[in-house]
Formats: structure tokens, sequence, C-alpha cells
């Protein structure tokens, strides 16, 4: 039997798993990492460090599985998106990746709006510009730090910089290309006349392909690092959001997937690019020419728990903490956590937005905070959703993935809050399943996504159906959670 790997760079951990030709997982290995904050407002990345995270996991699966290994077909890549990855002449890095975190460049964005025009920008990205993406960060080094803007000879994304390692071929994909936020989304191309405009030289920005277009092949070098054999094929991949939805098989309308990461989204594939008037959402490119993405992104997801295990409770483990949240009642006894921690994008694209624990008494303990923490992550995945409906986007079921998808109480909010069945795939890594989805269908093993996704991804029987009794509190405290950002905009920003 022939065998895929997919490699999954995400802002936590990478992860690269083995898939056969059947869609079973054979085996995973994960490297985790931390994300770099020597400023409050600055998120930044090691990516020497993800390469050798990425080369040791795939290491270890080769060495794990090596008959498996040994007939491997085809490699491709998931990744963080929207970050800043920039290297000189030679091929080197120039300075750490600045990621989709990082809250520095509002300055800039006012710059390129001044420059060429908000309403012009928007009507060809489809899209606000938000800190973290691609664009506002290159021009924010070009402002503050001229003398590494001076050595880029090209730009990418994380996962690119990853597969440059692999195969020594520069290029991006249409789905994290578009995700930088200098891009004609509807004609899937760079925005050349708006970078023009912005004074950037058009060599440094990648050539683009499709997610299944092969690349390059493993080379000697990186075959001596990995253990893998020199000469597979290495297709371009994807953003995160777009290979999860791979990986659940959502690769047109009717299902909508929910992702619960280190961020957040909800997200759909559509045939045309489908945008909101009011640019709450982001519209993006998807993984082939006749698909685009509409996500409502929410940066503190998962990495909202995270922060309440390690920084404030002092725990140990996730099941530990949803283990205590259970015995706290739906609604938290009103307490009500707006998630902000790292400012918000969808809905109010607002990165000095702050975190709120609304509501506390004397009554609250640690399973209340834990239990409000969950449901303020999944509430403001429902204020995309609203968005959603708003645009007159039909559903039949949600997807739920992600590190957030391993626990049953986040499932059960999800099912109640969104008021919807929930599903979730076999395994629990769908952003490495639709790297290696990808990997099959380039390497010609599957004709299309369409039918590779038919054959290769199983969902589980059990499907999570909302509690009616629950949803009389959520929808209370949705309704204070909604009110939250109004009431407090003004101080976040003092
Ligand atoms: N057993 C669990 N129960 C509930 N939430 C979990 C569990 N395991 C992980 N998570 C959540 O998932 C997050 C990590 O998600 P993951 O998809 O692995 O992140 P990323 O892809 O961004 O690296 C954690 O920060 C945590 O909030
Ligand atoms: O920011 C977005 C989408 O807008 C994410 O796709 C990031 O790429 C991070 O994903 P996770 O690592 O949180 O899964």
């Amino acid at each position: 039997m022939n065998y895929f790997l997919g490699v999954d760079i995400g802002t936590s951990s990478v992860k690269s798993l083995l898939m056969d030709a059947k869609g079973h997982v054979v085996g995973s290995a994960q490297v985790g990492y931390d994300i770099i904050k020597s400023r409050p407002e600055y998120a930044e990345q090691d990516m020497e460090i993800l390469w050798e995270a990425s080369r040791q996991t795939i290491a270890d699966v080769v060495k794990k599985y090596p008959q498996e290994a040994a007939r491997i077909q085809g490699i491709s890549y998931s990744g963080q998106m929207h970050g800043l990855v920039m290297t000189d002449a030679q091929g080197r890095l120039i300075r750490n990746a600045i990621i989709w975190a990082d809250q520095r460049s509002e300055d800039e964005i006012h710059r390129i709006y001044d420059v060429v025009g908000e309403d012009s920008y928007r009507s060809v990205a489809l899209n606000s510009l938000s800190t973290g993406f691609l664009i506002s960060s290159l021009m924010w080094v070009k402002e503050h730090e001229p003398d590494n803007y001076e050595k880029i000879r090209h730009v990418m994304f994380p996962k690119d910089y990853i597969r440059f390692r692999m195969c020594g071929e520069y290029g991006t994909d249409m789905t994290d290309a578009s995700s930088g936020a200098i891009f004609d989304t509807k004609r899937r191309r760079w925005a050349w006349e708006l970078i023009d405009r912005l004074g950037i030289d058009r060599d440094i920005f990648p050539e683009c392909h499709e997610s299944c277009d092969v690349v390059g092949t493993v080379t000697k070098e990186c075959a001596e690092m990995t253990g893998l054999k020199p000469g597979i094929k290495i297709a371009c991949g994807g953003g995160d959001t777009l290979m999860q939805g791979v990986g659940n098989g959502i690769i047109g309308p009717g299902t909508l997937a929910a992702n619960i990461g280190t961020a957040c989204q909800i997200s759909g594939g559509f045939n045309e690019p489908l945008y909101d008037e009011k640019y709450r959402t982001n519209t993006f490119c998807h993984v082939k020419e006749d698909l685009w993405m509409l996500m409502g992104a929410h940066l503190s997801g998962g990495v909202a728990l995270k922060w309440l295990m390690n920084e404030i409770l002092y725990m140990d483990t996730f099941d530990e903490m949803t283990a205590m949240a259970a015995e706290a009642p739906a609604g938290s006894e009103g307490l009500v956590f707006l998630p902000y921690l790292s400012g918000e994008r969808t809905p109010y694209n607002d990165p000095g937005a702050k975190g709120i624990y609304f509501g506390m008494t004397l009554r609250h303990g640690r399973e209340h905070m834990i239990r409000s923490t969950m449901e303020g992550i999944v509430f403001g995945l429902r204020t995309s959703i609203e968005i959603f409906k708003g645009l007159g986007i039909e559903y039949s079921k949600i997807i739920a993935s992600g590190g957030g998808a391993r626990g049953r109480l986040f499932l059960e909010m999800q099912a109640d809050i969104f008021d919807c069945d929930i599903y979730t795939n076999v395994g629990n890594e769908q952003a490495g399943i639709g790297a290696a989805i990808t990997a099959a269908v380039a390497s010609g093993e599957y004709a299309d996504y369409e039918e590779a996704c038919a054959r290769l991804v199983h969902m589980k029987d059990t499907v999570v159906t909302p509690n009616r009794e629950n949803q009389k509190y959520y929808e209370e405290q949705f309704a204070v959670y909604r009110e939250l950002y109004g009431h407090n905009k003004d101080l976040f920003h003092m």
C-alpha cells in the first residue's frame, strides 16, 4: 500500500502524520515550541526552531515505521497562516518570523490605507487589514528595520520555509498567499498594482501555486537529515484552516468547520468568493481554483485555556481542567469571559481589545473560571456563526476539530451554543490529515479532492446534540457577552 506524509506546522507545535492510501493514520509525532514575546504586543517565532521540530517529527515517524515510510509517495503541509518569514539572497533567515498573533503593526495599516485607499484595498483583497498579516508586518519591517528590509530576497509564510528546507524551492500557495492580504483574492494572484503603490519590489513575492501542485522533491540533504527517501514528491500545501477543512471533507458549501487550536475559527468552503460587506470576516482562496473560504477568526482560542492553566491556576492537563469545569453549571453562574487576550479579529478587528472576566462574585471558584473561559471561546465562534447566518449561508452540520475537539465538554458547549449537531472525525488531527490528503491527490493516488475526501475522511458515529436546558443559560450569557466589547471599547484603548 502507498503512504503519504502530512506535516502540520501549528502555532504551539508541529505534528507529522503518516497516512495510508485508505485514510488510516498509521502513526504521528509532535514537538512543541513557544511564541517569543519580547514585548507584550509582539509575537515571533524562530523558524530554525520550527524547522528542527519539523525535522525531528519526520525523523521520528520514519524511524518508528520504516517499512511504511519507505513507501511514502508524497508529502504536503498545513501551516499557521498570515505570518511573515524573510530570507536573504543566500536563503538565510533574516530575523524571527513575525507571526499571525503579532499586534505591532496598527500604524502601518493606517499608512497602507492612506497610500492605496481603504475602499480600493478592500475591493481587491476582499478583506480588512489586520495586524499579524504578512503585508502589515512587512511594512513594519520597512519602517522600523530598514537594514533587515534591504536584505530581503524572498518573503514567505511559515510552512513555505519548512517546505523550502525540504525541497530547496521557493514558493507559496493561494490559501496562504491570500491570507497575507496583499492579494487579488478573486483573480488568485498577487495584488501587483497595490504592491507597486506601496513601493515594494515585486520580485520578493514568490510564485503562487494551488495546494496540490507538486513543487519539488525531497533533496539528498533533507533525506540525510530525516531518513526520508530522496526524490519523494512534495506538494505545496496550504493554510491550516483550509487544510483542516480538507481533513474534515469540507470542500464545498453545506457544512461548517469549528476549529479550536491556539486561535479558533468558523469556516466554510464556497464556489464563489463570498465576503461580508462590513469586512468583519476573512475571505481567502481555498485549496482549488474554483473554491474560496469564508472565515470568522478569533485570536484567542485554546490559548486562553492554556494561559489559564499555566499562568493563573497552575494546573497540569486540559483533561484535569475540563473535568473541573464540568462541576460548574452551564453559564458558569453568571461569570462571562471575553477572550480578547491578544486583541480580536472577527468581528471588531481591534488589536487593542483586552480580556475580561465579568460578573465575578465570592460564589465563583476555579471550576467557574475554567468553564467560563471555555464558554467565552465558544461564544466568540458563535459571533461568527451569526455573521454567516446574516449573509444567508445555510449549513446542516458543524464539524469540530483542533485540540478543542478532544474533550467532550467543549463539544457539548458547541452543540448548545451553536444550536447545531456537532460532528467529529476519526483521529483528531484534521489539518495534518488534510495535508496528507493533499499529498495523496498531488501524487496521483486520487484524481481530485472530491474523490480523495469521499474515500479518506471518516466521521465518528457519535454526534453531539444540543441540550435544550443548557441553551437557556447560554442564551442569557451570550447576550451579556455581546455587550461587553461595546461598553469597554474606549477603556481598552486608554
Ligand atoms: N483534552 C482537551 N480538552 C479540551 N481542550 C483541549 C484538550 N487538548 C487540547 N485542548 C485545547 O487545544 C489547544 C491546542 O490545540 P491545537 O489544535 O493542538 O493547537 P495548534 O494547532 O494551534 O498548535 C490547547 O491550547 C487547548 O486549549
Ligand atoms: O490565524 C489563523 C487564521 O486566521 C490561524 O489559521 C492561524 O494559522 C493559527 O492557527 P492555530 O495554530 O491556532 O490552529
